[in-house]
C-alpha cells in the first residue's frame, strides 16, 4: 500500500503541500481534487519520486520511497501519466508504449532514443510489455498506427499504456480526461474502472467533477496545500469546507460551476453531459 505521512514541500516561501497524511486504498480509485494551485500535481510529484519532500515520508508497503530515484519508484510498482499528454505524435502507438517502458525503467530518454547496446538487448522485453499494455487499454489492434493519427481519447489510452508498460500495481493519472468531450470522458472512465477491477490501484487528479463523482471510491481535497477533507463522493460533496474552498477561491465560472454541483448528491453513473465537466 502506498502511504504518506506528514508530507510537505516548500518552494522558497511557498508551502505547496503541507502536512498531508493518508494512503491509497488498494484496488480502489482515489481522486485528488482542489482548486488551481492547490498542490495536487506537486503531491503526485512527491508520490512518484519526481520531487523530494521537504518534510514527511512516502512509503510503499511500509518501506520509505520518498526521494528515491524515479526509476526505482517505478521498479517498485508505481507509475504515472502527466497532465499534458506526453506522446511522440510521429511515432506509432507501440513505439510510444515501448518508450514509456524504457524511459520509466533503467534507461534514460536518450538511451532509449539512441538505442544503445543495452537498449537493443532489452528491446524485445519492452515490445512484449508494450503490446500487453496496449491490449489492456483496448488498442493493440492499432499498435502500428501513428499516435498523432489517433483520436484524442485513443491518445490518452496510449499515454496510459505507456505507464502500464512497466506493469505497475499503482497508477497515478494526472488529469486523464483533460481535453476530452463527454462521450470520450465516459469511455475513459470505463477503461479506468476496468483496470481497477483487474486489480490496479489508481489515484487521479481531475477537475471534471462528473468524472470524479462517478468514478472515485475515495476523494482527497487539497486547498492551499492542505488536506481539508476526504471521504466518499457523498461525504466530500456535502462538506462545507470543500464548498467554501471552491466558492471562495473561484467566485464565478471555472471550477465554481463544477463545485456548485459538488454541493449536490453525487451520482455513481458515468457522465452523460458536460454541464459540470469543462476542463
Ligand atoms: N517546481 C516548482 N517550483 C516552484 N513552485 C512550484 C513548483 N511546482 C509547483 N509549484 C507551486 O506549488 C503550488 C502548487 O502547484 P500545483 O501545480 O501542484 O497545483 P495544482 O493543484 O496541481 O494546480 P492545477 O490544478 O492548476 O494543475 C503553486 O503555487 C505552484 O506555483
Amino acid at each position: 500500500m502506498l502511504a504518506f505521512k506528514n508530507l510537505g514541500i516548500r518552494f522558497g516561501g511557498n508551502q505547496a503541500v503541507d502536512n498531508v497524511s493518508g494512503s491509497l486504498a488498494p484496488g480502489k480509485i482515489t481522486a485528488i481534487i482542489g482548486p488551481n494551485g492547490a498542490g495536487k500535481t506537486t503531491f503526485f510529484n512527491m508520490l512518484s519520486g519526481f520531487y523530494k519532500p521537504t518534510s514527511g515520508v512516502v512509503t510503499l508497503d511500509e518501506q520509505p520511497i520518498s526521494g528515491r530515484p524515479t526509476h526505482e519508484v517505478v521498479g517498485r510498482g508505481v507509475a504515472r501519466t502527466f497532465q499534458t499528454t506526453t506522446l511522440y505524435k510521429n511515432l506509432s502507438a507501440l513505439e510510444n508504449a515501448v518508450l514509456g517502458h524504457r524511459v520509466r525503467t533503467r534507461a534514460g530518454l536518450w538511451d532509449a532514443l539512441l538505442r544503445s547496446g543495452r537498449e537493443q538487448r532489452d528491446e524485445s522485453v519492452s515490445i512484449k510489455a508494450a503490446h500487453y499494455a496496449l491490449t489492456r487499454v483496448g488498442l493493440d489492434h492499432k499498435a502500428h498506427l501513428i499516435a498523432g493519427s489517433l483520436s484524442q481519447e485513443e491518445q490518452k489510452r496510449v499515454s496510459i499504456a505507456s505507464a502500464l508498460a512497466t506493469n505497475p500495481s499503482i497508477l497515478l493519472l494526472d488529469e486523464p480526461a483533460g481535453g476530452l468531450n463527454p462521450e470520450e470522458t465516459a469511455k475513459l472512465m470505463r477503461l479506468i474502472r476496468e483496470l481497477v477491477t483487474g486489480g490496479l490501484t489508481v489515484a487521479l487528479i481531475e477537475h471534471k467533477m462528473s468524472l470524479v463523482m462517478g468514478l472515485a471510491d475515495h476523494i482527497m481535497v487539497l486547498h492551499h496545500g492542505q488536506l481539508i477533507a476526504e471521504g466518499t463522493p457523498a461525504q466530500v460533496s456535502q462538506n462545507p469546507a470543500v464548498i467554501t474552498a471552491y466558492l471562495g477561491t473561484h467566485g464565478s465560472g471555472g471550477q465554481h460551476g463544477q463545485q456548485a454541483q459538488a454541493g449536490n448528491p453525487p451520482t455513481n453513473n458515468p457522465p452523460n453531459n458536460n454541464q459540470n465537466g469543462a476542463a
